[in-house]
């Protein structure tokens, strides 16, 4: 695989500062191998698995290539999602710091074209856009592409679904003069040739070819289970793996409202993205999920391609995706830049078809797992704390601490029981705070002196408020006007009972049933 260093690709010392600053040792293959190409003018396809660096790939030739003293749109970077063309510019914001006199504009629906004309007017070189704004500006004559030098599509081929096809080919009929035409994307597809014969001259094709087109460092996975049971199966793996953030996607956007509100009501740190929110709420949850206000995002495939946060761990396949291309770029979410990264996927029933067909396109195994049982959860729990043993062990100066263990040797212990026996107080403080949920369910929202607890009642098990109340008070010591009801939904329900009684109905009610069937009762998760 061919690497270079930035310093030998000929790039201006303005770049070469700013990639020094974000930290990037050498240029990644697809960098290495498309840059060059880039500068000397040549139309480019560039195809590289997700997260490695395809933006800088062409962002970095779009900085050097741009005359700052021009005040004519140079280069128009076309992005699928506004996220997307928020971020993109954001990158290009970053790796142009010194170039202080290229100005970058990111163009989208749902901002204020007032604001995108004034901008436009006081001269922009680099226009980062979303197809449907950027004809609008078109057709007003705010944005003219008579001295454009580079057009480039980021994510090409999902430029050619969802009906962006004829828009892009407008675009790109609008532009006249010689320019540049650049595809990019971690999957090129078929019909992607027709748009490179009809627009581009000669392409040099830049593939960073793999055998298999995810990253390895994203171990695959998939869980057969009922539909019923997404939800259960989905909150025990990520109270299992405790991801950082977790980025979870549905194929439509009313599974992703329901979820969003299922995992809510289970006291998760959640919201959702789809295309159905106004532009301030999506720019709202993005921001909440990058400071990692919330942890899960639950999302369609708005989210699916080219977004880059660092801290994705996991992702989740809560429906399994519709087209193959999807589940590379969704799981390409994590285990970005040479991190490592976990990809779950659920399936049900027949869909186990569907996902040999994504294997024989990816070229991966996905392998088998079975949803965890409690006792799994235990050792998984464990042996992530063993890793993170490890991870000490490698990257930390632990001479006090290996005085402090040398000084207990000398008192006739052997160091394996010490070491077992720190582990055995570890996992007790961790157990101790699992137990205590119960005393601060003050904060899950309960009205004061009560706690909040969350009864998981099965599919299509027809139980009312009544018959919830009915079963706390005949089973417990606690009269039935002191259980809050506060709602029964589909599959669940939340009801409030004194705090003093929180762990005594926990404890009794664990493995009850009501009117025969079968609940199961949990404290509602701390906010
Ligand atoms: N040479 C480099 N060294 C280290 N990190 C890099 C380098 N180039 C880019 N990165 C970082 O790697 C991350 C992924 O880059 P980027 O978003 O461009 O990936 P991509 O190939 O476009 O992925 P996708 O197919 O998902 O869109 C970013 O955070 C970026 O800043
Ligand atoms: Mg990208």
């Amino acid at each position: 695989m061919q690497k270079k260093k930035f310093t030998e690709l000929n790039l201006s010392p303005e770049i070469n500062k700013a990639v020094e600053d974000m930290g990037f040792e050498e240029a990644t293959p697809i960098q290495s191998q498309a840059i060059p190409h880039l500068l000397t003018g040549k139309d480019v396809i560039g195809q590289a698995q997700t997260g490695t660096g395809k933006t800088a790939a062409f962002g970095i030739p779009v900085l050097e290539k741009v005359d700052p003293n021009s005040k004519d749109v140079q280069a128009l970077i076309l992005c699928p999602t506004r996220e997307l063309a928020i971020q993109v510019s954001e990158e290009l914001g970053r790796l142009g710091k010194y170039k202080n006199k290229i100005t970058t504009l990111p163009i989208y629906g749902g901002q204020s074209i007032g604001r995108q004309i004034k901008a436009l007017k006081k001269g922009v070189q680099v226009v980062i856009g979303t197809p449907g704004r950027l004809m609008d500006h078109m057709r007003r004559g705010t944005l003219k592409f008579d001295n454009l030098k580079m057009a480039i599509l980021d994510e090409a081929d999902e430029m050619l679904n969802m009906g962006f096809r004829d828009d892009i080919e407008t675009i790109l009929d609008g532009i006249k003069g010689k320019k540049q035409t650049i595809f990019f994307s971690a999957t090129m597809p078929k019909p992607i040739l027709k748009l490179r014969k009809k627009y581009q001259h000669n392409p040099e094709i830049v593939k960073v070819v793999h055998k298999k087109l995810t990253v390895p460092n994203i171990e695959q996975a998939y869980f057969e289970v009922n539909r019923s049971n997404k939800l259960n199966a989905l909150s025990r793996l990520i109270d299992m793996y405790d991801p950082k953030l977790s980025l979870v996607f549905c194929n439509t956007r009313k599974q992703v409202d329901e979820l969003v509100i299922q995992l809510q009501a289970r006291g998760y740190f959640v919201d959702g993205l789809h295309g159905g929110l106004s532009q301030p709420q999506r720019d709202r949850v993005m921001n909440k999920f990058k400071t990692a206000t919330i942890e899960i995002l639950v999302a369609t495939d708005v989210a699916a391609r080219g977004i880059d946060i660092n801290d994705i761990e996991m992702v989740f396949n809560y429906d399994i995706p519709q087209d193959e291309e999807y589940y590379v770029h969704r799981i390409g979410r994590t285990g970005r830049a040479g991190r490592k990264g976990k990809a779950f996927t659920f399936v049900s029933g027949k869909e186990i078809y569907k996902l040999k067909s994504i294997q024989k396109y990816t070229k991966t195994k996905i392998k088998r797992k079975k949803i965890p049982s409690a006792s799994d959860v235990e050792e998984v729990k464990l042996g992530l704390v063993l890793d993170s043993v490890a991870d000490i062990i490698e990257a930390d100066d632990l001479t006090k601490e290996t005085r402090l263990i040398e000084e207990q040797l000398e008192e006739d212990y052997v160091s394996i029981d010490i070491a077992a026996a720190l582990l055995k107080l570890v996992r007790e403080e961790e157990t101790q705070t699992d137990t205590e949920n119960v005393e601060y369910f003050g904060n899950t929202g309960a009205e004061p002196g009560m706690v909040r607890l969350f009864i998981n009642i099965g599919k299509k098990q027809h139980i009312s408020p009544g018959d919830i109340v009915g079963a706390i008070a005949g089973e417990t010591n606690i009269s039935g006007d002191l259980v809050g009801l506060i709602d029964v939904y589909d599959r669940y329900s939340f009801v409030e009972v004194p705090k003093e009684h929180g762990k005594e109905v926990l404890k009794i009610m664990k493995n009850t049933t009501i009117k025969g069937k079968s609940i199961d009762i949990e404290p509602a998760n701390p906010k």
